[in-house]
Protein backbone atom coordinates (compact mmCIF):
# COMPACT_ATOMS: atom_id res chain seq x y z
CA UNK A 1 0.00 0.00 0.00
CA UNK A 2 2.76 2.26 0.84
CA UNK A 3 4.49 1.47 -2.08
CA UNK A 4 1.53 2.38 -4.32
CA UNK A 5 1.35 5.89 -2.49
CA UNK A 6 4.53 6.44 -3.12
CA UNK A 7 4.36 5.68 -7.09
CA UNK A 8 1.37 7.96 -7.15
CA UNK A 9 3.44 11.00 -5.99
CA UNK A 10 6.81 10.46 -7.98
CA UNK A 11 6.75 12.67 -10.14
CA UNK A 12 6.49 12.38 -14.29
CA UNK A 13 10.48 11.18 -15.09
CA UNK A 14 9.19 12.97 -18.67
CA UNK A 15 8.41 16.48 -16.89
CA UNK A 16 9.93 16.61 -14.10
CA UNK A 17 13.44 18.42 -13.18
CA UNK A 18 16.26 16.44 -12.62
CA UNK A 19 16.33 17.57 -8.86
CA UNK A 20 12.95 17.09 -8.76
CA UNK A 21 13.86 13.69 -9.68
CA UNK A 22 16.99 12.89 -7.31
CA UNK A 23 14.94 14.11 -4.38
CA UNK A 24 12.14 11.88 -5.48
CA UNK A 25 14.37 9.11 -6.02
CA UNK A 26 15.96 9.98 -2.36
CA UNK A 27 12.63 9.90 -0.64
CA UNK A 28 11.30 6.54 -2.26
CA UNK A 29 14.63 4.97 -0.84
CA UNK A 30 14.56 6.59 2.30
CA UNK A 31 18.05 7.83 2.33
CA UNK A 32 19.95 10.65 0.21
CA UNK A 33 23.05 10.41 -2.44
CA UNK A 34 25.91 10.88 -1.35
CA UNK A 35 28.39 13.54 -3.45
CA UNK A 36 31.81 11.67 -1.65
CA UNK A 37 34.23 9.88 -3.68
CA UNK A 38 32.87 6.29 -3.94
CA UNK A 39 36.87 5.33 -4.38
CA UNK A 40 39.02 5.46 -1.09
CA UNK A 41 42.17 7.67 -1.39
CA UNK A 42 44.51 5.60 -3.23
CA UNK A 43 47.71 4.45 -0.74
CA UNK A 44 51.26 5.76 -1.45
CA UNK A 45 53.10 4.00 -3.30
CA UNK A 46 56.25 3.17 -3.35
CA UNK A 47 58.00 2.85 -7.06
CA UNK A 48 61.68 1.23 -7.47
CA UNK A 49 62.39 1.48 -11.25
CA UNK A 50 65.78 -0.59 -11.78
CA UNK A 51 67.82 -1.60 -14.76
CA UNK A 52 71.35 -1.99 -16.13
CA UNK A 53 73.34 0.48 -15.97
CA UNK A 54 73.01 3.36 -18.82
CA UNK A 55 69.83 1.91 -20.01
CA UNK A 56 67.62 5.18 -19.06
CA UNK A 57 66.68 5.19 -16.11
CA UNK A 58 67.69 9.24 -14.96
CA UNK A 59 66.30 10.47 -18.34
CA UNK A 60 62.51 8.19 -17.45
CA UNK A 61 62.53 9.40 -14.00
CA UNK A 62 63.24 13.39 -15.14
CA UNK A 63 60.64 12.89 -17.92
CA UNK A 64 57.77 11.20 -15.46
CA UNK A 65 58.62 14.33 -12.65
CA UNK A 66 57.93 16.55 -15.00
CA UNK A 67 54.26 14.99 -16.64
CA UNK A 68 53.05 13.86 -13.18
CA UNK A 69 53.18 16.80 -10.64
CA UNK A 70 52.07 14.34 -8.03
CA UNK A 71 55.21 12.46 -7.77
CA UNK A 72 57.61 13.26 -5.41
CA UNK A 73 60.61 10.76 -5.14
CA UNK A 74 61.36 8.08 -6.94
CA UNK A 75 63.90 5.16 -5.97
CA UNK A 76 66.46 3.74 -8.55
CA UNK A 77 68.28 1.11 -7.80
CA UNK A 78 71.22 0.51 -10.24
CA UNK A 79 75.10 -1.28 -9.60
CA UNK A 80 76.34 1.66 -8.32
CA UNK A 81 76.50 1.76 -4.19
CA UNK A 82 74.57 4.10 -3.09
CA UNK A 83 75.83 8.21 -2.44
CA UNK A 84 75.70 9.07 0.97
CA UNK A 85 72.68 10.70 2.35
CA UNK A 86 70.67 8.83 0.09
CA UNK A 87 68.21 6.83 1.50
CA UNK A 88 64.43 6.52 2.60
CA UNK A 89 62.74 9.40 4.50
CA UNK A 90 60.77 8.15 7.41
CA UNK A 91 57.23 9.18 7.38
CA UNK A 92 55.77 11.14 9.80
CA UNK A 93 54.76 7.90 12.03
CA UNK A 94 58.36 6.82 12.05
CA UNK A 95 57.88 3.75 10.06
CA UNK A 96 55.73 4.61 7.20
CA UNK A 97 55.97 6.75 4.16
CA UNK A 98 55.06 9.97 4.39
CA UNK A 99 52.45 11.55 1.66
CA UNK A 100 55.28 11.20 -0.96
CA UNK A 101 54.49 8.77 -3.12
CA UNK A 102 57.77 7.96 -4.72
CA UNK A 103 61.19 7.76 -2.83
CA UNK A 104 64.68 8.63 -4.32
CA UNK A 105 67.84 7.21 -3.27
CA UNK A 106 70.75 4.70 -5.25
CA UNK A 107 70.38 1.41 -3.97
CA UNK A 108 72.77 -1.16 -4.88
CA UNK A 109 70.53 -3.51 -5.76
CA UNK A 110 66.57 -3.58 -6.44
CA UNK A 111 66.79 -6.92 -4.61
CA UNK A 112 67.56 -5.40 -1.16
CA UNK A 113 64.72 -3.36 -1.94
CA UNK A 114 62.64 -6.14 -2.66
CA UNK A 115 64.00 -7.64 0.99
CA UNK A 116 62.97 -4.86 2.58
CA UNK A 117 59.96 -3.70 0.98
CA UNK A 118 57.94 -7.54 -0.39
CA UNK A 119 55.18 -6.80 -2.26
CA UNK A 120 54.50 -3.32 -1.16
CA UNK A 121 56.49 -1.90 -3.12
CA UNK A 122 55.75 -1.57 -6.93
CA UNK A 123 59.35 -2.80 -8.76
CA UNK A 124 59.12 -1.97 -12.57
CA UNK A 125 62.64 -2.85 -14.20
CA UNK A 126 63.65 -0.74 -17.41
CA UNK A 127 65.41 -2.97 -20.43
CA UNK A 128 66.81 -1.78 -23.40
CA UNK A 129 65.28 -3.47 -26.82
CA UNK A 130 68.52 -5.20 -26.86
CA UNK A 131 71.94 -5.68 -25.74
CA UNK A 132 73.28 -3.75 -28.41
CA UNK A 133 71.02 -0.74 -27.99
CA UNK A 134 72.03 -0.84 -24.52
CA UNK A 135 75.70 -0.85 -25.05
CA UNK A 136 75.58 1.87 -27.91
CA UNK A 137 73.53 4.10 -25.07
CA UNK A 138 76.39 3.45 -22.99
CA UNK A 139 79.04 4.58 -25.53
CA UNK A 140 77.23 7.72 -26.64
CA UNK A 141 76.67 8.61 -22.74
CA UNK A 142 80.59 9.33 -23.08
CA UNK A 143 80.64 9.19 -19.41
CA UNK A 144 82.53 5.92 -18.78
CA UNK A 145 86.08 4.43 -19.42
CA UNK A 146 86.47 1.44 -21.50
CA UNK A 147 87.28 -0.78 -18.19
CA UNK A 148 83.72 1.06 -16.85
CA UNK A 149 82.42 -0.18 -19.55
CA UNK A 150 83.39 -3.89 -19.47
CA UNK A 151 82.23 -3.59 -16.10
CA UNK A 152 78.45 -2.31 -16.93
CA UNK A 153 78.17 -4.47 -19.45
CA UNK A 154 78.75 -7.72 -17.93
CA UNK A 155 76.51 -6.44 -14.58
CA UNK A 156 74.09 -5.17 -16.92
CA UNK A 157 74.19 -9.24 -18.57
CA UNK A 158 73.91 -10.75 -15.13
CA UNK A 159 71.03 -8.26 -13.95
CA UNK A 160 68.66 -8.96 -16.90
CA UNK A 161 68.27 -12.35 -15.23
CA UNK A 162 66.92 -11.04 -12.37
CA UNK A 163 64.13 -9.39 -14.42
CA UNK A 164 61.20 -11.84 -13.24
CA UNK A 165 61.50 -10.69 -9.50
CA UNK A 166 60.12 -7.61 -10.60
CA UNK A 167 56.50 -6.70 -10.97
CA UNK A 168 56.56 -5.15 -14.64
CA UNK A 169 59.51 -4.99 -17.53
CA UNK A 170 58.93 -1.77 -19.22
CA UNK A 171 61.02 -1.29 -22.77
CA UNK A 172 63.16 2.41 -23.17
CA UNK A 173 63.56 1.91 -26.92
CA UNK A 174 65.84 4.05 -28.72
CA UNK A 175 64.32 7.82 -29.42
CA UNK A 176 61.27 5.95 -27.38
CA UNK A 177 61.30 7.91 -24.67
CA UNK A 178 58.27 9.22 -24.36
CA UNK A 179 56.75 5.71 -24.72
CA UNK A 180 58.71 4.49 -21.81
CA UNK A 181 57.57 7.09 -19.31
CA UNK A 182 53.83 6.72 -20.63
CA UNK A 183 54.19 3.08 -19.67
CA UNK A 184 55.46 3.49 -16.43
CA UNK A 185 52.63 6.54 -15.69
CA UNK A 186 49.93 3.87 -16.75
CA UNK A 187 51.32 1.32 -14.92
CA UNK A 188 51.20 3.95 -11.73
CA UNK A 189 47.79 4.58 -12.54
CA UNK A 190 46.57 0.77 -12.63
CA UNK A 191 48.09 0.59 -9.40
CA UNK A 192 46.23 3.42 -7.64
CA UNK A 193 42.80 1.87 -8.94
CA UNK A 194 43.95 -1.85 -7.58
CA UNK A 195 41.31 -3.36 -5.41
CA UNK A 196 44.00 -4.87 -2.97
CA UNK A 197 46.34 -1.90 -3.00
CA UNK A 198 50.09 -2.39 -2.00
CA UNK A 199 50.31 -0.96 1.61
CA UNK A 200 53.94 0.39 1.95
CA UNK A 201 55.82 0.66 5.00
CA UNK A 202 59.76 0.75 6.32
N1 LIG B 1 64.89 6.15 -25.00
C1 LIG B 1 66.13 6.66 -25.17
N2 LIG B 1 66.60 6.85 -26.41
C2 LIG B 1 67.83 7.36 -26.59
N3 LIG B 1 68.67 7.73 -25.61
C3 LIG B 1 68.25 7.55 -24.35
C4 LIG B 1 66.95 7.01 -24.05
N4 LIG B 1 66.84 6.96 -22.72
C5 LIG B 1 67.97 7.44 -22.19
N5 LIG B 1 68.82 7.78 -23.16
C6 LIG B 1 70.19 8.31 -23.02
O1 LIG B 1 70.99 7.19 -22.61
C7 LIG B 1 72.00 7.60 -21.70
C8 LIG B 1 71.88 6.82 -20.39
O2 LIG B 1 70.71 7.23 -19.72
P1 LIG B 1 70.67 7.45 -18.15
O3 LIG B 1 71.87 8.20 -17.68
O4 LIG B 1 69.33 7.98 -17.81
O5 LIG B 1 70.81 5.92 -17.69
P2 LIG B 1 70.77 5.30 -16.22
O6 LIG B 1 69.99 4.02 -16.35
O7 LIG B 1 70.27 6.26 -15.22
O8 LIG B 1 72.31 4.95 -15.99
P3 LIG B 1 73.11 4.77 -14.59
O9 LIG B 1 72.47 3.62 -13.86
O10 LIG B 1 74.50 4.44 -15.03
O11 LIG B 1 72.98 6.07 -13.85
C9 LIG B 1 71.84 9.11 -21.50
O12 LIG B 1 72.72 9.75 -22.37
C10 LIG B 1 70.37 9.34 -21.91
O13 LIG B 1 70.15 10.65 -22.37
Amino acid sequence: MADTQKSHSFPSLEKASKPELLRALESSLGTSFSSESILPTPNSLILVISGPSGVGKDAVIKRLRQVRENLHFVVTATSRPMRPGEGYPKGKSGNSWGKGDIVEGRYSRAETLRRILGDSGLFIFLVAESELALVERLIERKTESKEELLVRIATAREEVKLAKRFDYVVVNAQGKLEEAVNLVGSIIDAEKARVRQRTPFI
